[in-house]
């Protein structure tokens, strides 16, 4: 089975290109959906226990929780600290299940994958990108974002052109839908044809 990460910065596309592997008919693990169901269980009585301020009605209030963040961004090592090894568990069980399953591929869609190094227990990487502007505008267009909420998170993520240069391929998502998805239909084609046939991956 052939394990590849779906990653890039935020804004870029990410979303939209997971359900073009979807379409496919790739299995896709959501490292975001898996932290809005921690959010709802697993992760609230850790979460209560720093940061007793964002649990309201026995759930992670993740605007409570932006705030408090944005007051004080040292606090987000220890949101991680907590987070990403229940994330991990949930990746790990996913994986176990498409095994069982028989899957020949299946991809990673983690937004941190190259922050939190999950590269390495992956077998290839995708880089969903565009040009910055392209970018911004997307990310200034959904309700609540500004320019500084943006920087604060783009301060913390790793720049663009580092991503596209660690990637095995890269969708470029600001030519329009059809171009990005007939750049997966690529991917896809190529990534299973490997799977069929092993010892290509060796020469
Ligand atoms: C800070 C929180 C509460 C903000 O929630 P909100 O719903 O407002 O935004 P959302 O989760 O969609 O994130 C917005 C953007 O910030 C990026 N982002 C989120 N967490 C981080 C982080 N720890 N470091 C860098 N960028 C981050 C996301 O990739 C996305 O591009 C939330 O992102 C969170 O709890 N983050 C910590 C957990 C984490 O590391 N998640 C990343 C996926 S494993
Ligand atoms: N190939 C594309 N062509 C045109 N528009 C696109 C393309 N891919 C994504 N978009 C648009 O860009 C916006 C952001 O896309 P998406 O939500 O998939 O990004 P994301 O990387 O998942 O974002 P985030 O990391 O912030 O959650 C959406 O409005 C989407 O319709």
């Amino acid at each position: 089975m052939i394990r590849l990460g779906l990653t890039g910065s935020i804004g870029m596309g990410k979303t939209t290109t997971a359900d073009f592997f979807r379409q496919e008919g790739v299995p896709v693990y959501d490292a975001d959906a898996a932290v809005h169901e921690l959010y709802r269980h697993e992760a609230v009585e850790p979460i209560g226990a720093v940061f007793p301020e964002a649990i309201v009605d026995g759930v992670v209030d993740r605007t409570v929780l932006s705030q408090t963040l944005a007051q004080n961004p040292d606090k987000m090592k220890a949101l991680e600290a907590i987070v990403h090894p229940l994330v991990r568990r949930k990746q790990q069980a996913f994986l176990e299940d498409q095994e069982l399953a028989g899957a020949d591929l299946v991809a990673f869609d983690i937004p941190l994958l190259f922050e939190t190094g999950g590269q390495k227990q992956l077998d290839k990487v995708v880089v969903v990108s565009c040009d910055a502007e392209t970018q911004r505008e997307r990310v200034l267009a959904r309700p609540g974002w500004t320019e500084e909420k943006l920087a604060m998170v783009l301060a913390r993520q790793m720049p663009d052109e580092e991503k596209r240069a660690r990637a095995d391929f890269v969708v470029e998502t600001g030519f329009g839908l059809e171009i990005a998805q007939a750049q997966v239909k690529d991917i896809v084609q190529a990534l299973r044809l490997e799977a069929d046939v092993p010892w290509l991956e060796d020469e």
